[in-house]
């Protein structure tokens, strides 16, 4: 089922809620929440309070996408602010296969993020334990840069893999995506589709959300 989840790092924080607002009432389906440390990436963004103060005045599921090192030190108190989804970077995570459990025991669902040049080999021993697989399509870090065409060829290889396994097993996108460019990467496997810039900044969400549904393959 195809998922569109629009990430709050290109909103209007000086109207935060004004625009969550916006993008469920086009049809979104997950608050994907950006959190950078200017450590593991070189931006720093927002922590669990923001995440906090948005819970329970939207219906969306959030989908909270760590882009720091260490997650484990702060997996329980995101859980707390509300996250549904917690992604961790395989890149951040010494012990990976305990931070998935981590997240699980809490009572999220688990999701590992892949770098655009992180092989999907990282996920040889872990994959049976996922809700979801992200695979960046930029380089982490900041939000309206340039969709990496290499990663088409690592959705489908991931497709693959979840299907030769017999899983069902979403497959999200991060970076770049806009209606002219949702064609490829669900044609190639993908059905969690983040947005930033393209659902953000556009003078009419509406419109773009349902371009985005249309030009979907699935
Ligand atoms: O994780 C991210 C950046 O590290 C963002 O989710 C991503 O960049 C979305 O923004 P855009 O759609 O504008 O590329
Ligand atoms: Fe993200």
């Amino acid at each position: 089922m195809l998922k569109l989840a629009p990430s709050i790092l290109s909103a209007d924080f000086s109207k935060l809620l004004e625009d969550v607002r916006k993008v469920e009432e086009a049809g979104c389906d997950l608050l994907h929440i950006d959190v950078m440390d200017g450590h593991f990436v070189p931006n720093i963004t927002i922590g669990p309070l923001i995440a906090q103060s948005l819970k329970g005045k939207t219906n969306m599921p959030f989908d909270v996408h760590l882009m720091i090192e260490n997650p484990d030190q702060y997996i329980p108190e995101f859980v707390k602010a509300g996250a549904d989804i917690i992604s961790v970077h395989s890149e951040a995570c010494t012990h990976l296969h305990r931070t998935i459990q981590l997240i699980k025991q809490h009572g999220a669902k688990a999701c590992v993020a892949l770098n655009p040049a992180t092989p999907l080999s990282v996920l040889e021993y872990v994959l049976e334990d996922l809700d979801m697989v992200l695979l960046m399509t930029v380089n982490p870090g900041f939000g309206g840069q340039k969709f990496i065409e290499a990663t088409l060829q690592k959705i489908e290889a991931l497709k693959k893999m979840i299907d030769d396994r017999g899983l069902s097993i979403d497959i999200q996108v991060d970076g770049g995506i806009k209606p002219d460019n949702i064609d490829l990467v669900t044609k190639a496997g993908a059905n969690v589709i983040v947005a930033g810039s393209a659902i953000f900044n556009s003078d009419d969400i509406p419109k773009t959300v349902e371009l985005m549904r249309k030009n979907a393959t699935i």
